[in-house]
């Protein structure tokens, strides 16, 4: 197998909270391949945002290891840190996260230009991405004039912008009814697989998680 674009070793967490002790990640290891995804299911509670959120290195107190792309997180500055999350990895969550005073296109525009794209090219492929999800007629609707599966796609190409190794989803279509959720999901696999790029998927749902390459469960702060 090629070197896995994530290699997670022994992850733990825990929080104290009101006196009591939470151990959620109890040493967690994972290995994903570059272009794979996989759905992390798991009941409510058990962790998978916990999990994410180490992988997307946004939250510091854990202890284990966190490879991406090669480079292991833990040696990092935070500067280090914020390169690989812009170099090499993209995020989707449950709402969408967009900003709202900004067009759909100038959503999917900024995260290039923060990453130095010029701005023809940048703008060519929010234009671009957005077409191929359907929003070719909605490039300059903001947020709160699109629908809700509308403002999802719109998260998936932003995420997606920048051609990231790995794309990080926290129940991306967990806000969304379950026709529009099927659709948004089989658009994003279809991206993902499109640019060889892999996925780990955090979701309640199994009929969607059934659409990946691997399913992985967190039970009891461990995967199964
Ligand atoms: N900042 C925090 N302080 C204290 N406890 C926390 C904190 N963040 C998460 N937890 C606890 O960690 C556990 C796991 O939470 P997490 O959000 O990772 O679960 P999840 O599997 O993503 O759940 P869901 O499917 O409901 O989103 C929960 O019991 C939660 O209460």
């Amino acid at each position: 197998m090629s070197e896995p674009v994530l290699d997670v070793r022994d992850l733990r967490r825990s929080f104290e909270q009101g006196g009591v002790r939470i151990d959620v990640l109890r040493g967690v290891s994972l290995a994903v391949a570059p272009g794979e995804i996989v759905a992390l299911l798991g009941p409510s509670g058990s962790g998978k945002s916990t999990l994410l959120q180490a992988v997307g290195l946004l939250e510091g107190g854990f202890e284990g290891v966190i490879r991406i792309a090669g480079t292991e997180a833990s040696r990092l500055d935070d500067g280090g840190r914020t390169r690989l999350r812009r170099d090499a990895l993209g995020f989707v969550y449950q709402f969408h996260h967009l900003l709202p005073d900004f067009s759909a296109v100038e959503n999917v525009v900024l995260p290039q230009l923060i990453h130095g794209a010029d701005r023809p090219a940048a703008n060519a492929r929010a234009a671009d991405l957005l077409t191929t999800l359907g929003l070719g007629n909605r490039l300059t609707h903001r947020p709160s004039q699109l629908s809700g599966g509308e403002q999802q796609r719109v998260a998936v190409a932003r995420a997606l912008a920048n051609r990231p190794a790995l794309v990080l989803a926290d129940e991306p279509t967990g806000n969304l009814d379950e026709a529009t959720a099927d659709v948004v999901l089989a658009e994003f696999l279809r991206l993902v697989r499109g640019q060889g790029a892999a996925a780990l998927v955090a979701t309640h749902n199994e009929r969607l998680a059934a659409k990946m390459d691997r399913l992985v469960r967190l039970h009891e702060g461990v995967l199964a």
